[in-house]
C-alpha cells in the first residue's frame, strides 16, 4: 500500500508539462440528489480511475446507496453531473445515453434483490439476454462466474429459497454477467460468512486490477484490505478522500494540539492527515530543548505524552520512571526522524524509539462522522424538479 504522506507530497507536485492529466474513468462533479423538501447528497464531486478500489464508507442515512444509484444510472441526480471518460451525463440525460453507461457498469444493490421465481442459472442467463450478450459468451462466461462465486451447486435452486449469503452471491454474479469495467457494490459482503467474505474480498481486489470498483461497507476492517481510497460521506456530503491509512493516521493527528492541527491542516485541505511519530529519549527535554526539536527541517511540533504506567520495573525488581515518551508531528509530506536523529547525538541523548503512529481506523471514522455532524446540513432547494420517488427507468 502507498504512503499516505507520500501521496499526499506527489499529489501537490506540479505536472510535467507533455504529460497530459489522466481522463478518469468515473467522475462526478456537484452531483446532488433531493427527496421531497429532503438533500439526501449533495456536492459530491470526486474523480475515479481504472484499477482503483474505492470504498464509501458513512454512518446509516450518510447517502451512499442514493449516490451509488446515482453513480449507476438508476436515479436521476438532480444536481451535477458524472461523465465516463469524458462524457457527461446530467439528471437530463436521455434513455439511450443511460444505456451507454449501464452497459460499462455492473451494479449491486443493497439487498440483493432477485426475482424468486427464477432458478440461478435462468437468473444470469436472463440478466445476460438484457445485455445483448451472444450465445457463446454467455456458455462461456456464465459457469466461470458461477464457479468463481460458489453458487454452482445451487445452478437450478429457486432464487426463492436461497439464504441470505448465496442470494448476495447471486446478485454479484448478476452485476458480473455482461464483464463491465466499473463496478458499484453496496454491502457485497453483508451476510456472508466469513470464509465467503474472505473469498469475495479476494475477487474484489482480483477484478479490481483492470477495473474500477466503488464499493460501500459499514465493516471497516474490510477497508485497508481491499481499498486503495477511501471516501466518507455525512450528511450527505463527501467530507474525505484519501487512502486507508490517511484515514487511519487522522486517529492519530487528532491528538496533536489543534492549533498545529488548525494550522497545518487547513493548508491541506483540513482532513489531511498529519504524520506523527511516537519517541522514547532517555531523558526529559527542558522547554528549551523542545523549542529547538520543534524548529528541526520536517517538525512541525513535539508534545510530551504521559506514559500509560507512569513506571517500569527494572530486571531486579526496581521501580523505575518510564521512559520520556514525546509524540513528534511532522509536515504533511516530510519525514523528520534523520533530523531528530542528527539532534539527539549532538545533544548526547539516546534515542531510544522513534515509531511510526498509524493509528486506527475505526477511531478515525467515528471522529470523522462527528466533526461532520457539527457542521450545517445542506439546505435542500425551495423548488422540486423531481418526485420523491422518481427514478430512472431501466
Ligand atoms: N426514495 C427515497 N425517498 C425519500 N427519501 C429517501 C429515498 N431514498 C433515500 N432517502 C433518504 O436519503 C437519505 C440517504 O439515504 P441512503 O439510503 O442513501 O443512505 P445510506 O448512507 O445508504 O444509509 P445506510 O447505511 O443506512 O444504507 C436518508 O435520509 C433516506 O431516508
Amino acid at each position: 500500500m502507498q504512503d499516505p504522506y507520500a501521496t499526499s507530497a506527489a499529489s501537490s507536485s506540479v505536472p510535467l508539462p507533455h504529460q497530459p492529466a489522466p481522463v478518469p474513468l468515473l467522475a462526478s462533479r456537484g452531483l446532488g440528489r433531493q427527496f421531497g423538501l429532503h438533500q439526501a447528497v449533495s456536492g459530491l464531486s470526486f474523480k475515479a480511475f481504472r484499477g482503483e478500489v474505492i470504498g464509501l464508507l458513512g454512518p446509516n442515512g450518510a447517502g451512499k446507496t442514493t449516490s451509488l444509484r446515482m453513480l449507476a444510472g438508476t436515479l436521476a441526480a438532480t444536481d451535477g453531473e458524472l461523465s465516463l471518460e469524458g462524457e457527461a451525463f446530467d439528471g437530463r440525460a436521455g434513455q439511450r445515453q443511460l444505456n451507454r453507461l449501464k452497459r460499462r457498469i455492473g451494479y449491486l444493490p443493497e439487498g440483493a434483490p432477485l426475482w424468486p421465481q427464477l432458478t440461478v442459472r435462468e437468473t444470469l442467463e436472463c440478466v445476460a439476454g438484457l445485455h445483448g450478450l451472444s450465445r457463446r459468451t454467455r456458455k462461456e462466461r456464465l459457469p466461470a462466474l458461477m464457479d468463481r462465486l460458489d453458487i454452482t451447486p445451487f445452478a437450478n435452486q429457486l432464487c426463492a429459497v436461497l439464504s441470505k449469503g448465496y442470494r448476495r452471491r447471486v446478485a454479484l454474479a448478476m452485476a458480473l454477467t455482461h464483464d463491465p469495467d466499473i463496478l458499484l457494490l453496496d454491502e457485497p459482503t453483508d451476510g456472508l460468512d466469513p470464509l465467503q467474505k474472505d473469498s469475495v474480498r479476494a475477487f474484489i481486489r482480483e477484478l479490481g486490477r483492470e477495473r474500477l470498483i466503488i464499493v460501500s461497507t459499514h465493516l471497516l476492517e474490510e477497508v485497508p484490505r481491499i481499498c486503495d481510497r477511501v471516501l466518507v460521506m455525512a450528511n450527505g456530503q463527501l467530507g474525505f478522500d484519501d487512502t486507508p491509512a490517511a484515514l487511519a493516521a487522522l486517529s492519530v493527528s487528532e491528538a496533536v494540539p489543534s492549533a498545529y492541527r488548525e494550522r497545518l491542516g487547513a493548508a491541506h485541505g483540513g482532513t489531511s492527515p498529519l504524520p506523527v511519530w511516537r519517541v522514547i529519549l532517555s531523558r526529559e527535554l527542558s522547554e528549551l530543548e523542545l523549542a529547538s526539536v520543534s524548529r528541526l527541517p520536517g517538525v512541525a511540533a513535539i508534545t510530551a505524552v504521559s506514559p500509560e504506567g507512569a513506571e517500569r520495573v527494572s530486571r531486579s525488581g526496581r521501580r523505575l520512571m518510564a521512559d520520556p515518551a514525546y509524540r513528534l508531528v511532522g509536515r504533511p509530506g516530510q519525514d523528520p526522524r534523520s533530523a531528530l536523529a542528527r539532534w539527539c547525538s549532538y545533544m548526547q541523548i539516546r534515542l531510544d524509539e522513534c515509531v511510526h503512529e498509524r493509528g486506527d481506523i475505526e477511531v478515525a471514522f467515528r471522529q470523522l462522522v462527528a466533526r461532520m455532524a457539527e457542521q450545517p446540513a445542506p439546505l435542500p432547494r425551495v423548488k422540486r424538479p423531481l418526485d420523491a420517488d422518481q427514478e430512472v427507468s431501466s
